[in-house]
This record gives C-alpha cells, sequence and structure tokens, in this order.
C-alpha cells in the first residue's frame, strides 16, 4: 500500500508519522511546495525507524507528482492553517487554489487513487475535490468527523470524570465551530446513554467545547492542531488499507442521504478497501435533523464563493 501525504507541514507530518508507526503501509510519500522541506521531514521521520520499530518506507519531493505515482490513498493537508480568532471558512481564498491544484496532480498520476481531504474549509474543499477531480464519489472523503468524534470523546470523560475508554460517541454535520453536530443522545458510557450520568449544564458544556475544538486550541497553540487531526487521519487511512470496514463520521457527497444532495457534509459510513463502502443511515431526533439542515444551509453558502 502506498499513501501520498500533500503538505508536509504540522498535520501531513503528523499524519506520515502514525502511518508509519502502525506499520501497515509499504511506502509514505511526502509532498511540498517549499524547496527541501518534503524530503527533511520524510528524512527526519525515517531516522525514528529504527527507534519506534517500523518498516514504513518515508520518501519526500519538493512538487514532483511522478513519485507519488501508483499511489492508493492520497491525503491532501496543503494548504494555510487558520490564525487565533479566524474561522476555517475565511481560508478559502487560498486554500481553493492549491487543492485544485493538487488534485489534478494527484489524478494524473494516481488515476485510482482515492482521496482523503483535509484543508480547510474542509466541507466545501471535499465539495471542490468532487467538482474538479471527476473521480467517483466513494473515491474522495472528507476528515472532520472522525476529529471532532475524538475531541467529543475526550469532553464526555472529562465531564463525566471516566477514562476515555468507557466513552463512546460521534460528532456530524459540518467541521465548523457552528456545524458540528455532537449525537449526544446516541453518546455511552459502556452502552448506558451519557445522559443518565450528566446534568442539564454539563451536557451543554460538552457540546459547546466539542464545537469549538478546533478554535480553542489554535487560540492556545496561534495556529491550529495537529497530533490529533494527524492520528484521525491515520485511521482512515488503516480502515482503507486494511479493509476494516469501520464506520467512521467522514465529510461525503449527499445524494439524498439526510435529505441533502449535491453537498459535502458529516454522516457516518463504512470505510473499506474501496474507500466509502456506504453512507450509514442513522435516526436523528427532530431537533438534530434541524441543525443538520441548519449546517448544511451554512455549508452550501460557503460553497457558493467557489470558482471551478
Ligand atoms: N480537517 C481537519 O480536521 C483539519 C485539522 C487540522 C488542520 N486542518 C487544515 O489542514 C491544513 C494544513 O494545516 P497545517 O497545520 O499542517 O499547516 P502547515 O502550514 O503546517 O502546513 C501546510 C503545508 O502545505 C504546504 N503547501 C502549501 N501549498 C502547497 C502546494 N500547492 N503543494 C504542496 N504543498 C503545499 C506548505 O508549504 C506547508 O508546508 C490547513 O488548511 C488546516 O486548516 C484541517
Ligand atoms: O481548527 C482548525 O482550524 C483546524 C482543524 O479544522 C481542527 O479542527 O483542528
Amino acid at each position: 500500500m502506498k499513501v501520498t501525504v500533500v503538505g508536509a507541514g504540522a498535520v501531513g507530518a503528523s499524519c506520515a508519522e502514525y502511518i508509519a508507526m502502525k506499520n501497515f503501509c509499504s511506502e509514505v510519500v511526502l509532498v511540498d511546495i517549499k524547496e527541501g522541506f518534503a524530503e527533511g521531514k520524510a528524512m527526519d521521520l525515517m531516522q525514528t525507524a529504527s527507534l519506534n520499530g517500523f518498516d514504513t518506507k518515508i520518501t519526500g519531493t519538493t512538487g514532483d507528482y511522478s513519485k507519488t505515482a501508483g499511489s492508493h490513498v492520497a491525503v491532501i493537508t496543503s494548504g494555510i492553517p487558520r490564525k487565533p480568532g479566524m474561522t476555517r471558512e475565511e481560508l478559502i481564498g487560498i486554500n481553493a487554489g492549491i487543492v485544485k491544484e493538487v488534485t489534478e496532480n494527484l489524478v494524473k498520476h494516481s488515476p485510482d487513487v482515492i482521496i482523503i481531504v483535509v484543508s480547510n474549509p474542509m466541507d466545501t474543499m471535499a465539495y471542490l475535490v468532487h467538482k474538479t477531480s471527476g473521480l467517483p464519489k466513494h473515491r474522495i472523503i472528507g476528515m472532520g468527523g472522525a476529529l471532532d468524534s475524538a475531541r467529543f470523546k475526550y469532553r464526555l470523560a472529562e465531564a463525566l470524570e471516566s477514562p476515555i475508554s468507557d466513552v463512546d460517541g460521534m460528532v456530524i454535520a459540518a467541521h465548523s465551530d457552528t456545524g458540528m453536530l455532537p449525537l449526544l443522545s446516541k453518546a455511552t458510557r459502556n452502552g448506558v446513554p451519557v445522559t443518565e450520568f450528566l446534568s442539564e449544564e454539563k451536557q451543554q458544556y460538552v457540546i459547546e467545547e466539542t464545537k469549538v475544538g478546533g478554535a480553542t486550541l489554535t487560540k492556545l497553540l496561534g495556529t491550529s492542531a495537529w497530533y490529533a487531526p494527524g492520528a484521525a487521519v491515520s485511521v482512515m487511512v488503516q480502515a482503507i488499507a486494511c479493509d476494516q470496514k469501520k464506520m467512521i463520521p467522514c465529510s461525503l457527497m449527499l445524494d439524498g442521504e439526510y435529505g441533502e444532495s449535491d453537498i459535502c457534509l458529516g454522516v457516518p459510513a463504512i470505510i473499506g478497501a474501496n474507500g466509502v463502502e456506504r453512507i450509514v443511515d442513522i435516526t436523528l431526533t427532530e431537533e438534530e435533523k434541524a441543525k443538520f439542515a441548519e449546517a448544511a444551509k451554512a455549508v452550501r453558502e460557503v460553497n457558493g464563493d467557489l470558482k471551478f
């Protein structure tokens, strides 16, 4: 299994590191536009191989996409991250051009590739990849829900004062400060609804902290997060590489599912060797349905700013 990661910055390098450490891929190719940067990151990571005990070969290239030929999976992390006080949507002006160009280069050299889109605003960037790549829809997957769900579980465990391994939960809808939908109604502690343990006030705290999870870290770090995003991508790549048929919320092109069409939004899906094996239709409460529709409306407005 050959994986390309475009953008050797904070998220791209973290993603390459987690993929290598889990030892399920033969090769990871890092690509960046900054001269020598991907080569340097690849060399540094390869010098951890004997220390961390992995055999994955990591190489780097400055924009030579012929080195990515025959990739099974490609992860797009190229583009600028937000600074404190910004929204993800404000990145569209610079990132749309980068994502479009990168997509064209990837597909040219790996026509059978499955693309995982990370660059923000992610739901809109995933939509852009659909509109410009010509790839079938099961081979384009936006990463947001896997990360947001991990943050939801972190906040749930904090509120429950429980180990994170006791907690399960999922976030769907948009990967944005306002459009995220943490499904509190379905979150559990060892199979018991978390609503049985948490006061109304604590439930609201968990929801609000989850939704602004990325903004909170951006304020603390001065740039956006990378460890959990890298780990989330590695889980998705592993689900494809090992045909795990794992249920992961991902931003996918909808065609009537959840009442929406011609938009990429976070929904639960089975991820395996073919990329998206199927979208899972779960029952939402009336309030959740309304919030999903509201998130779709906001993402559609941002999509309207795209020029193809
Ligand atoms: N979807 C998510 O959950 C999620 C999570 C974290 C970050 N992000 C997004 O991922 C993106 C990257 O974040 P980061 O922290 O790694 O930023 P970063 O600045 O550390 O890295 C981005 C890299 O992209 C490279 N790049 C720019 N244009 C390129 C091009 N045309 N071809 C190849 N490489 C190019 C840059 O040189 C840089 O090294 C941002 O847009 C950020 O908002 C998304
Ligand atoms: O918050 C950001 O801008 C980056 C990313 O989308 C995240 O959620 O960490």
